[in-house]
C-alpha cells in the first residue's frame, strides 16, 4: 500500500492546490523547498526552516554520496536523524550535480564517471546506484538518473539526452523495486523543443511514477521559454500526480510556475542571496550592502508577519552585511526564506478562494510598486 501520496484539494485555472501525505509528515502544494545541500540549509538550525513554513527541505545526492559518504550516512540511521529533520526530505538523483560540478565526466549509457571536485577520488553512478544512495539516505521522495542539458542545445543533441534520459528512467523505477515507504519520481527533458517534451511525458508516463519533474529548465534560457515549456508540457502529466519544477527559482518564476500547473519548487537563491546581503520583501528584493541604508532607522518591513523584518533597522542589517557579520547570513536566510513560504501559502489560499489570477496581480503589482 503506496504510503506516499497526492490528493489535489483545489483547483483554478492551471493553478492547483494540494497535499502530499507521507510517512513523516504532509506536504501542502504549491510548495516551496529549500535546498539543504550537504545536510544543512545553509545559516538555519532544522527548527528555524520550519519555523518558516518549510514542510519539506532537499538533500543534495550528489554532496552527499562524496562526503560523508551514503554508507556512513545509513550506518549513522539516515539524513533525517543524521540533520535532525523528522519531516520529508527530497533528494536529486545526482545527474545534474555531477555535469555541473564534477571533473573529468564520463558519460556512457550505463552511466557517468567522474572525478570528485573535492579530492578527485573515481566515482560511478549509474540509475542503479543513484537509486541505492537515495534509498540508503532513506530519502522520502527521490527522483531517477537523468541527463540534463543546458540550454541552448541543439535538437539532435537535446533528442539524445531526452531519450537516453527515458531509459534510465526505465533501469531507476525498475531499481526502486517498487519501495512502498518513499515516492519515486520521473524527469521530463526534451529542452525547448515541444514535441520531445511530449514524447518524453509520454514515456515516463507508459512507465509509470509517482510524481512528474520538469527538468531541463532553469539552465539558462529566457523566463519566456521556461514559461511556454511549462505551459505545453503540464497538460502532458497526470492530473493526480505532483509536478516539480527542479530549480526554480525566484519570486516571479515559481509565481508564473504555478499559474502554469506546476506543484513543487526548489531553489539554492534564496539562502544564496540572504548570504550575499539581498532581501526578500512584499515589495521585492532590496540590496542591504548598498550604501543608501546606511543611516535609516526604518525596519525591512513593518507590516511582516516575520519578526525578524520588523526588529532591526535597515541600518543595523546593512552594517551585518558590509561587516560580513555571521549573523548578517544568518538573518537574510531566515528572512528570505520566510518570505517564499508566504509566497507559496498565499497562492495555496488564493486558489481556495477562486482568486489566483487576481493574487498574482496584486503580488506583482506589489513588487513593481516596491519603496525600497
Ligand atoms: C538551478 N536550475 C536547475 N537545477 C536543476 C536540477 C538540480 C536541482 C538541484 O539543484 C542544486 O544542485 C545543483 C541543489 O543543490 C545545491 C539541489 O538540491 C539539493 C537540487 O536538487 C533537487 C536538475 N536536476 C536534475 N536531476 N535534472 C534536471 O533536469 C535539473 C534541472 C535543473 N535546473
Amino acid at each position: 500500500m503506496k504510503q506516499v501520496t497526492f490528493s489535489v484539494l483545489a483547483t483554478d485555472g492551471m493553478g492547483r492546490r494540494g497535499r502530499i501525505d507521507t510517512p513523516r509528515g504532509e506536504i501542502n502544494t504549491p510548495a516551496f523547498m529549500p535546498v539543504g545541500t550537504a545536510g544543512t540549509v545553509k545559516a538555519m538550525y532544522p527548527e528555524q526552516v520550519r519555523e518558516t513554513g518549510a514542510e519539506i527541505l532537499l538533500g543534495n545526492t550528489y554532496h552527499l554520496m562524496l562526503r560523508p559518504g551514503a554508507e556512513r550516512v545509513a550506518s549513522l540511521g539516515g539524513l533525517h536523524d543524521f540533520m535532525d529533520w523528522q519531516r520529508p526530505i527530497l533528494t536529486d538523483s545526482g545527474g545534474f550535480q555531477v555535469m555541473s560540478l564534477a571533473k573529468l565526466r564520463k558519460l556512457t549509457e550505463k552511466g557517468v564517471t567522474f572525478k570528485s571536485h573535492i579530492d578527485g577520488s573515481a566515482y560511478e553512478l549509474t540509475p542503479e546506484r543513484s537509486i541505492e544512495i537515495q534509498t540508503l539516505l532513506d530519502s522520502d521522495i527521490i527522483m531517477q538518473l537523468d541527463e540534463c542539458l543546458a540550454l541552448p542545445a541543439e535538437r539532435k543533441e537535446m533528442e539524445r539526452a531526452m531519450e537516453l534520459s527515458l531509459r534510465w528512467a526505465d533501469r531507476s523505477k525498475t531499481a526502486f523495486n517498487n519501495q512502498q515507504n518513499r515516492a519515486l519520481f520521473g524527469i521530463v527533458q526534451g529542452g525547448d523543443d515541444p514535441e520531445l517534451r511530449a514524447r518524453s511525458a509520454a514515456g515516463l508516463k507508459s512507465i509509470g511514477f509517482d510524481g512528474y519533474s520538469i527538468g531541463g529548465l532553469a539552465v539558462g534560457e529566457p523566463q519566456e521559454v521556461m514559461f511556454r515549456v511549462l505551459s505545453e508540457i503540464t497538460p502532458e502529466l497526470p492530473q493526480d500526480r505532483p509536478r516539480y519544477l527542479m530549480g526554480v527559482g525566484k519570486p516571479d518564476d515559481i509565481l508564473g510556475g504555478i499559474e502554469r500547473g506546476v506543484d513543487m519548487f526548489d531553489c539554492v537563491h534564496p539562502t544564496r542571496a540572504g548570504r550575499h546581503g539581498h532581501a526578500y520583501t512584499r515589495f521585492g528584493v532590496i540590496n542591504l550592502k548598498n550604501a543608501r541604508h546606511k543611516d535609516d532607522p526604518r525596519p525591512l518591513d513593518e507590516a511582516s508577519p516575520n519578526p525578524n523584518c520588523r526588529r532591526w533597522s535597515r541600518a543595523y542589517l546593512h552594517h551585518l552585511v558590509r561587516t560580513e557579520e555571521i549573523l548578517g547570513a544568518m538573518v537574510l536566510s531566515q528572512i528570505n526564506l520566510h518570505y517564499y513560504q508566504e509566497l507559496t501559502a498565499g497562492t495555496r489560499q488564493a486558489i481556495e478562494a477562486g482568486r489566483l489570477t487576481d493574487f498574482a496581480a496584486e503580488t506583482r503589482a506589489a513588487w513593481a510598486a516596491g519603496d525600497l
